[in-house]
């Protein structure tokens, strides 16, 4: 369990294919209503480590687990070496390398962090090639809410170019580090000036929050084209 209702769940293929995805892209879990209807949700595929993807890769997603929710109630009764039915990859929330931008404004709630887990090593890269620095703003409720908090953590302390932002809705950390937040993410954006010039931004989980932090950057002046979007609504 990443935090009380968002578990993370690692999946290997097992027909001997590859997933070549790129880091922000997702899967869709393919199952059954319990009346018979297939049915599908999509979940964003959160695996980091960088190495090109061959057979054996795990596929990590990090799924958040609502109440009478027809894919939690799957997701609960796996076990160990249980098989699910996926298909993908799919999307096009990516880092596209020919961009030419400063920095980017990182903006997530709740799972919607995971495709930038993925993105670490692409952003090191990015990093190391043109010297892009990154603002991670991440939207919890709660500490213990703070998924993949230590790696994120651990990943900023190494690397001067690489921001990590907690925004606590509900409840600040104790004791709060200086990068700590209290309120809503898309309120933070404000603080770290978004620039037409320097930056591009993507925003990614719950679709209120995107629109919220959608408005807020179109008003600083960021063209629609550098602000990238993921909503997570269910796809019932
Ligand atoms: C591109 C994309 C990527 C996604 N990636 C992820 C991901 O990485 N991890 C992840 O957990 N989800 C992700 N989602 C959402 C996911 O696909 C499902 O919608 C979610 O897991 C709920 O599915 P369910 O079958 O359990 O609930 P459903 O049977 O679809 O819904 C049951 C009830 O719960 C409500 N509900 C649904 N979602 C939420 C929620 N988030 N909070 C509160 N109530 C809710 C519904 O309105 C409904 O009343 C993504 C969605 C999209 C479109």
């Amino acid at each position: 369990m990443l935090a009380p209702s968002v578990r993370h769940l690692v999946f290997q293929r097992d027909d001997g294919e590859v997933l070549a995805f790129l880091p922000g892209q997702f899967v869709q879990v393919h199952f059954h209503y319990p009346d018979g209807t297939p049915t599908k949700r999509s979940y964003s595929i959160a695996t980091s480590d960088g190495r090109p993807q061959d057979a054996d890769s795990p596929v990590e997603i990090a799924v958040s687990y609502v109440t009478g929710g027809a894919a939690t109630a799957l997701f609960e009764s796996l076990s160990v070496g249980d098989r699910i039915e996926a298909s993908g990859p799919f999307g096009r929330f990516c880092l596209m390398p020919p961009d030419r931008n400063a920095r980017y404004l990182l903006v997530a709630t709740g799972t919607g962090v995971t495709p930038y887990r993925a993105m670490l090593p692409q952003l090191e890269a990015l990093h190391a090639e043109r010297g892009v620095e990154v603002v991670l703003l991440f939207g919890a409720r709660s500490p213990q809410e703070l998924l993949y908090g230590d790696e994120f953590i651990a990943f900023a302390e190494s690397r001067p170019w690489f921001r990590f932002v907690p925004c606590y809705s509900r409840e600040a950390a104790a004791p709060p580090r200086p990068d700590d937040r209290r309120g809503y993410v898309q309120d933070a954006l404000a603080e770290f000036a978004p620039d037409a010039e320097r930056d591009i931004a993507y925003l990614c989980g719950n679709p209120n929050m995107v629109d919220a932090a959608f408005e807020v950057l179109k008003v600083a002046g960021l063209p629609v084209p550098h602000i990238r979007r993921e909503k997570y609504v269910s796809s019932k």
